[in-house]
Protein backbone atom coordinates (compact mmCIF):
# COMPACT_ATOMS: atom_id res chain seq x y z
CA UNK A 1 0.00 0.00 0.00
CA UNK A 2 0.99 3.82 -0.29
CA UNK A 3 1.50 6.04 2.44
CA UNK A 4 -1.94 4.71 3.49
CA UNK A 5 -2.85 5.85 7.80
CA UNK A 6 -5.77 4.65 9.61
CA UNK A 7 -8.29 7.54 9.11
CA UNK A 8 -7.08 8.05 4.91
CA UNK A 9 -9.69 7.75 2.47
CA UNK A 10 -9.85 4.05 0.48
CA UNK A 11 -10.68 6.00 -2.22
CA UNK A 12 -9.13 9.03 -3.55
CA UNK A 13 -10.06 11.27 -6.79
CA UNK A 14 -8.07 14.07 -7.38
CA UNK A 15 -9.32 16.70 -10.13
CA UNK A 16 -9.58 13.49 -12.62
CA UNK A 17 -9.64 14.97 -16.30
CA UNK A 18 -10.55 12.48 -19.36
CA UNK A 19 -10.68 14.12 -22.81
CA UNK A 20 -11.66 12.38 -25.75
CA UNK A 21 -10.18 14.59 -28.74
CA UNK A 22 -11.53 18.35 -28.33
CA UNK A 23 -14.44 16.29 -25.37
CA UNK A 24 -14.55 16.15 -22.07
CA UNK A 25 -15.97 13.51 -20.86
CA UNK A 26 -14.51 13.85 -17.08
CA UNK A 27 -14.05 17.33 -16.13
CA UNK A 28 -12.30 18.11 -12.67
CA UNK A 29 -13.07 15.95 -10.91
CA UNK A 30 -12.40 15.21 -6.95
CA UNK A 31 -13.87 13.13 -3.83
CA UNK A 32 -12.85 11.02 -1.45
CA UNK A 33 -14.40 7.71 -0.42
CA UNK A 34 -14.06 6.70 3.39
CA UNK A 35 -14.57 2.51 4.54
CA UNK A 36 -18.27 2.65 5.93
CA UNK A 37 -19.50 4.37 2.91
CA UNK A 38 -21.70 3.52 -0.01
CA UNK A 39 -21.35 6.29 -2.24
CA UNK A 40 -24.18 6.66 -5.24
CA UNK A 41 -23.08 7.91 -8.30
CA UNK A 42 -26.00 9.27 -10.18
CA UNK A 43 -26.10 11.13 -13.53
CA UNK A 44 -27.85 11.10 -16.87
CA UNK A 45 -26.72 8.83 -20.12
CA UNK A 46 -23.47 10.65 -20.78
CA UNK A 47 -22.28 12.51 -17.78
CA UNK A 48 -18.97 10.56 -17.52
CA UNK A 49 -19.83 8.61 -14.55
CA UNK A 50 -18.26 5.07 -16.56
CA UNK A 51 -15.71 6.53 -17.84
CA UNK A 52 -14.74 7.98 -14.21
CA UNK A 53 -15.09 3.98 -12.68
CA UNK A 54 -12.59 3.37 -15.48
CA UNK A 55 -10.00 5.60 -14.93
CA UNK A 56 -10.25 4.44 -11.17
CA UNK A 57 -10.10 0.60 -12.38
CA UNK A 58 -7.28 1.55 -14.64
CA UNK A 59 -9.01 0.42 -17.65
CA UNK A 60 -8.86 4.55 -19.12
CA UNK A 61 -5.73 6.77 -18.68
CA UNK A 62 -6.39 9.95 -17.17
CA UNK A 63 -5.91 13.13 -19.16
CA UNK A 64 -4.91 14.69 -16.00
CA UNK A 65 -5.67 14.25 -12.33
CA UNK A 66 -5.02 11.03 -9.97
CA UNK A 67 -6.77 8.40 -8.73
CA UNK A 68 -5.72 6.43 -5.60
CA UNK A 69 -6.97 3.13 -4.09
CA UNK A 70 -5.71 2.45 -0.41
CA UNK A 71 -3.19 5.19 -1.45
CA UNK A 72 -1.74 3.55 -4.19
CA UNK A 73 -1.65 5.63 -7.72
CA UNK A 74 -3.85 3.85 -10.10
CA UNK A 75 -1.48 5.10 -13.31
CA UNK A 76 1.81 4.40 -10.89
CA UNK A 77 1.31 1.67 -9.33
CA UNK A 78 -1.71 -0.69 -10.90
CA UNK A 79 -1.02 -3.66 -9.50
CA UNK A 80 -0.88 -2.68 -6.05
CA UNK A 81 -4.07 -0.93 -6.34
CA UNK A 82 -5.77 -3.34 -8.59
CA UNK A 83 -5.11 -5.65 -5.43
CA UNK A 84 -7.57 -4.12 -3.16
CA UNK A 85 -9.92 -3.05 -6.05
CA UNK A 86 -13.21 -5.18 -6.96
CA UNK A 87 -14.45 -3.53 -10.14
CA UNK A 88 -17.73 -4.57 -12.29
CA UNK A 89 -17.55 -2.94 -15.68
CA UNK A 90 -20.82 -2.34 -17.16
CA UNK A 91 -22.63 -4.73 -19.32
CA UNK A 92 -21.70 -8.57 -19.33
CA UNK A 93 -18.69 -10.13 -18.56
CA UNK A 94 -16.36 -11.41 -21.32
CA UNK A 95 -15.19 -15.22 -22.17
CA UNK A 96 -18.92 -16.00 -23.29
CA UNK A 97 -18.47 -19.70 -24.06
CA UNK A 98 -17.01 -20.32 -20.38
CA UNK A 99 -19.17 -21.89 -17.90
CA UNK A 100 -19.93 -19.93 -14.46
CA UNK A 101 -17.36 -21.80 -13.02
CA UNK A 102 -15.15 -21.72 -15.24
CA UNK A 103 -14.78 -18.16 -15.42
CA UNK A 104 -14.38 -17.40 -12.07
CA UNK A 105 -12.16 -19.92 -11.23
CA UNK A 106 -9.64 -18.24 -13.97
CA UNK A 107 -11.07 -15.19 -12.43
CA UNK A 108 -9.62 -16.56 -9.21
CA UNK A 109 -6.24 -17.44 -10.63
CA UNK A 110 -5.55 -14.74 -12.05
CA UNK A 111 -5.66 -13.40 -8.68
CA UNK A 112 -3.00 -15.48 -7.88
CA UNK A 113 -5.56 -18.41 -6.19
CA UNK A 114 -4.29 -21.91 -6.30
CA UNK A 115 -6.06 -25.41 -5.29
CA UNK A 116 -8.51 -25.77 -2.82
CA UNK A 117 -8.29 -21.87 -2.07
CA UNK A 118 -9.01 -21.02 -5.96
CA UNK A 119 -12.40 -23.26 -4.95
CA UNK A 120 -13.44 -21.73 -2.04
CA UNK A 121 -13.13 -18.12 -3.20
CA UNK A 122 -15.27 -19.22 -6.16
CA UNK A 123 -17.58 -21.38 -3.97
CA UNK A 124 -17.88 -18.52 -1.94
CA UNK A 125 -18.56 -15.95 -4.31
CA UNK A 126 -21.29 -17.74 -6.23
CA UNK A 127 -22.98 -18.38 -2.60
CA UNK A 128 -23.05 -14.78 -1.96
CA UNK A 129 -24.60 -13.58 -5.78
CA UNK A 130 -26.70 -16.52 -5.67
CA UNK A 131 -25.44 -18.15 -8.88
CA UNK A 132 -24.75 -21.87 -8.18
CA UNK A 133 -28.08 -22.95 -9.69
CA UNK A 134 -26.52 -22.12 -12.84
CA UNK A 135 -22.57 -22.67 -12.60
CA UNK A 136 -22.41 -25.49 -15.27
CA UNK A 137 -24.39 -22.95 -17.67
CA UNK A 138 -21.86 -21.11 -20.25
CA UNK A 139 -22.25 -17.54 -19.52
CA UNK A 140 -23.80 -16.55 -22.89
CA UNK A 141 -26.98 -18.36 -22.23
CA UNK A 142 -27.45 -16.89 -19.28
CA UNK A 143 -30.61 -14.25 -18.55
CA UNK A 144 -29.49 -10.54 -18.20
CA UNK A 145 -29.70 -10.54 -14.57
CA UNK A 146 -27.52 -13.85 -13.96
CA UNK A 147 -24.73 -12.32 -16.29
CA UNK A 148 -24.83 -9.27 -14.36
CA UNK A 149 -24.47 -11.04 -11.05
CA UNK A 150 -21.24 -13.39 -12.66
CA UNK A 151 -19.93 -9.84 -13.06
CA UNK A 152 -20.32 -9.05 -9.22
CA UNK A 153 -19.07 -12.46 -8.12
CA UNK A 154 -15.77 -11.68 -10.03
CA UNK A 155 -15.68 -8.21 -8.19
CA UNK A 156 -16.12 -10.12 -5.03
CA UNK A 157 -13.30 -13.15 -5.10
CA UNK A 158 -10.59 -11.66 -3.39
CA UNK A 159 -12.72 -9.63 -1.13
CA UNK A 160 -11.38 -6.56 -1.55
CA UNK A 161 -11.64 -3.08 0.78
CA UNK A 162 -12.61 -1.31 -2.24
CA UNK A 163 -15.69 -1.94 -4.53
CA UNK A 164 -16.43 0.10 -7.72
CA UNK A 165 -19.56 -0.97 -9.09
CA UNK A 166 -20.77 0.08 -12.39
CA UNK A 167 -25.07 -0.34 -12.59
CA UNK A 168 -24.58 -3.20 -9.77
CA UNK A 169 -28.61 -3.27 -10.15
CA UNK A 170 -28.81 -3.19 -14.14
CA UNK A 171 -30.99 -6.24 -15.91
CA UNK A 172 -32.03 -7.24 -12.53
CA UNK A 173 -35.68 -8.62 -11.34
CA UNK A 174 -37.26 -6.92 -8.21
CA UNK A 175 -36.21 -9.95 -6.10
CA UNK A 176 -32.64 -9.71 -7.24
CA UNK A 177 -32.35 -5.93 -6.76
CA UNK A 178 -33.59 -7.04 -3.60
CA UNK A 179 -30.83 -9.29 -2.56
CA UNK A 180 -28.29 -7.42 -4.72
CA UNK A 181 -28.90 -4.38 -2.19
CA UNK A 182 -28.89 -6.42 1.14
CA UNK A 183 -25.25 -7.94 -0.08
CA UNK A 184 -23.72 -4.75 -0.53
CA UNK A 185 -25.41 -3.53 2.67
CA UNK A 186 -23.93 -6.27 4.51
CA UNK A 187 -20.59 -5.39 3.22
CA UNK A 188 -20.71 -1.87 3.57
CA UNK A 189 -19.60 -1.68 7.01
CA UNK A 190 -16.13 -2.62 6.23
CA UNK A 191 -15.47 -1.16 3.04
CA UNK A 192 -15.86 1.81 0.53
CA UNK A 193 -18.01 1.47 -2.27
CA UNK A 194 -18.88 3.70 -5.14
CA UNK A 195 -21.25 2.47 -7.19
CA UNK A 196 -23.53 4.06 -10.14
CA UNK A 197 -26.91 3.75 -10.94
CA UNK A 198 -29.73 5.15 -12.67
CA UNK A 199 -32.62 4.25 -10.44
CA UNK A 200 -32.82 7.04 -7.55
CA UNK A 201 -34.66 4.63 -4.92
CA UNK A 202 -31.73 2.57 -4.94
CA UNK A 203 -29.78 5.63 -3.80
CA UNK A 204 -32.28 6.48 -0.80
CA UNK A 205 -31.87 2.58 0.11
CA UNK A 206 -28.20 1.66 0.18
CA UNK A 207 -26.03 4.82 -0.11
CA UNK A 208 -24.87 6.84 2.94
CA UNK A 209 -24.22 9.62 0.16
CA UNK A 210 -25.08 10.35 -3.14
CA UNK A 211 -23.14 12.64 -5.87
CA UNK A 212 -24.58 14.04 -8.71
CA UNK A 213 -22.37 14.58 -12.12
CA UNK A 214 -23.71 16.25 -15.73
CA UNK A 215 -21.14 17.08 -17.99
CA UNK A 216 -18.69 15.48 -16.01
CA UNK A 217 -18.99 17.90 -13.48
CA UNK A 218 -19.86 17.32 -9.72
CA UNK A 219 -23.46 19.40 -9.53
CA UNK A 220 -24.16 17.75 -6.09
CA UNK A 221 -22.40 16.07 -2.91
CA UNK A 222 -24.73 15.36 -0.20
CA UNK A 223 -26.50 12.54 1.88
CA UNK A 224 -29.39 11.07 -0.18
CA UNK A 225 -31.91 12.53 2.65
CA UNK A 226 -30.37 16.24 2.21
CA UNK A 227 -30.92 15.95 -1.36
CA UNK A 228 -34.20 14.78 -1.57
CA UNK A 229 -34.87 17.64 0.98
CA UNK A 230 -34.36 19.79 -1.47
CA UNK A 231 -37.34 19.53 -3.92
CA UNK A 232 -40.67 17.98 -3.33
CA UNK A 233 -38.18 14.35 -3.82
CA UNK A 234 -35.11 12.92 -5.24
CA UNK A 235 -36.66 12.76 -8.80
CA UNK A 236 -37.56 16.05 -9.23
CA UNK A 237 -34.18 17.41 -7.65
CA UNK A 238 -32.26 15.00 -9.58
CA UNK A 239 -33.70 16.90 -12.85
CA UNK A 240 -33.50 20.51 -12.15
CA UNK A 241 -29.63 19.80 -11.36
CA UNK A 242 -28.47 17.97 -13.91
CA UNK A 243 -30.77 20.01 -16.73
CA UNK A 244 -29.57 23.08 -14.70
CA UNK A 245 -26.03 21.88 -15.99
CA UNK A 246 -26.80 21.13 -19.10
N1 LIG B 1 -13.64 5.90 -25.91
C1 LIG B 1 -14.39 6.99 -26.07
N2 LIG B 1 -14.21 7.83 -27.12
C2 LIG B 1 -14.96 8.95 -27.28
N3 LIG B 1 -15.93 9.34 -26.41
C3 LIG B 1 -16.15 8.54 -25.36
C4 LIG B 1 -15.41 7.32 -25.13
N4 LIG B 1 -15.86 6.76 -23.98
C5 LIG B 1 -16.85 7.57 -23.52
N5 LIG B 1 -17.01 8.64 -24.35
C6 LIG B 1 -17.99 9.73 -24.16
O1 LIG B 1 -17.81 10.28 -22.87
C7 LIG B 1 -19.07 10.65 -22.32
C8 LIG B 1 -19.24 10.00 -20.96
O2 LIG B 1 -19.49 8.63 -21.15
P1 LIG B 1 -19.73 7.64 -19.92
O3 LIG B 1 -19.92 6.28 -20.48
O4 LIG B 1 -18.68 7.85 -18.91
O5 LIG B 1 -21.10 8.20 -19.34
P2 LIG B 1 -22.07 7.57 -18.24
O6 LIG B 1 -22.35 8.66 -17.26
O7 LIG B 1 -21.48 6.33 -17.70
O8 LIG B 1 -23.36 7.26 -19.09
P3 LIG B 1 -24.47 6.07 -18.96
O9 LIG B 1 -25.34 6.47 -17.80
O10 LIG B 1 -25.19 6.15 -20.26
O11 LIG B 1 -23.74 4.79 -18.74
C9 LIG B 1 -20.13 10.24 -23.34
O12 LIG B 1 -20.48 11.39 -24.10
C10 LIG B 1 -19.43 9.22 -24.18
O13 LIG B 1 -19.93 9.19 -25.50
Amino acid sequence: MGDLTVDAPHIEIDRLTKRFGAFTAVDDLSFTVHPGEVLGFLGPNGAGKSTTMKMLAGFVTPSAGTARIMGDDVAERPVQARRHLGYLPEGAPTYPEMTVTGFLLFAARARGYRGTEAGDRVHNAMRMTQLEEVRLQPIETLSKGFKRRVGLAQALLHDPPVLVLDEPTDGLDPNQKHEVRNLIARMAPEKAILISTHILEEVGAICTRAIVIARGRIVADATPAALAARGPDLDTVFRELTQEAA
